[in-house]
């Protein structure tokens, strides 16, 4: 049974460590070490307040569901000690030279980088945009301002242009942008809403290109320890772990 270390025990771990049944955590590392400890009492695993007394445990996986911060201070250093990971915080690899080393060590040392659907659907045939042209990608995120940590009365543009922008002003909340763009190899506009009347994240994602045309539109229940993430960003996880083992693979 592959072994799982979670980077990060915050919102998304929660989920992953209550609702991921036959999933089996086997470390657990939070730089608020509280984190971890709360998690060690849902799973039984151990909780480490040294990075590096974590990773020498026997793991087969890494599930980082921390921050954009800390893709940047570990992925290398999980890639390195031959695990696999996942990165749910992808907004990190909108740094291409940090992407391109991290594909070289995994490569090196023939280990996966695997980066989750998270809060969207549809990334599996968006991959077509990496061997096929698109014209247009464009992702259009809707949240509560409480979520986007600002203030307004009414429904706002509170940013429009290139993905790698918005990660670094919103790292917490348009990780999908990255995902979309990794997955379609095409740039993606995108624009983010403050809407004071929504009560779920809606992300929505159009695409065109030589295969037709393409539009999506899904409204997330957030989770309940934090608004900005999507329960279904954590169910994408769980799933991902499920299928690792599985003999038929689904989906692009
Ligand atoms: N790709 C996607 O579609 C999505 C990505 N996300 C991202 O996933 C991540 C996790 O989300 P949540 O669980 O809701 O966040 P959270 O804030 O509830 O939990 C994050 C946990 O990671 C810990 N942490 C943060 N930086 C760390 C570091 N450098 N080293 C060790 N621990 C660290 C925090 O103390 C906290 O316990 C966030 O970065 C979020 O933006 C969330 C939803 C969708
Ligand atoms: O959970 C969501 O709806 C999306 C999100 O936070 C992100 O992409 O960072």
């Amino acid at each position: 049974m592959i072994r799982v270390g979670l980077l990060g025990c915050g919102n998304v771990a929660e989920v992953i460590a209550s609702e991921g049944t036959g999933i089996n955590i086997t470390a657990l590392y939070d730089f608020e070490h509280s984190h971890a400890e709360h998690l060690k009492e849902l799973t039984g695993a151990p909780a480490f307040k040294k990075f590096e007394d974590f990773l020498s445990q026997d793991l087969d996986i890494v599930v980082e569901a921390a921050s954009v911060g800390a893709v940047y201070e570990h992925a290398e250093d999980v890639l390195m000690s031959g695990k696999d990971i996942v990165i749910l915080s992808v907004g990190a690899l909108a740094d291409t030279d940090f992407k391109n080393r991290l594909i070289k060590i995994a490569e090196e040392k023939n280990r996966k980088i695997r980066i989750p659907s998270g809060a969207v659907m549809g990334l599996d045939n968006l991959k077509i945009g990496q061997i096929s042209p698109m014209s247009k990608v464009l992702l259009r995120t809707t949240k509560s301002p409480r979520s986007l940590r600002i203030e307004t009365n009414e429904k706002t543009l509170v940013f429009s242009g290139r993905a790698d922008e918005c990660i670094k002003q919103y790292p917490k909340n348009i990780n999908v942008a990255v995902a979309l763009e990794l997955a379609t190899g095409h740039d993606v506009e995108v624009e983010l809403w403050a809407d004071p009347d929504i009560k779920r994240n809606m992300h929505e994602i159009f695409a065109e290109g030589d295969f037709g045309d393409f539009y999506l539109k899904i409204k997330n229940n957030p989770c309940p320890q934090n608004p900005a993430t999507s329960y279904l960003a954590a169910l994408s996880i769980i799933t991902l772990l499920k299928n690792l083992e599985k003999p038929m693979i689904i989906g692009t």
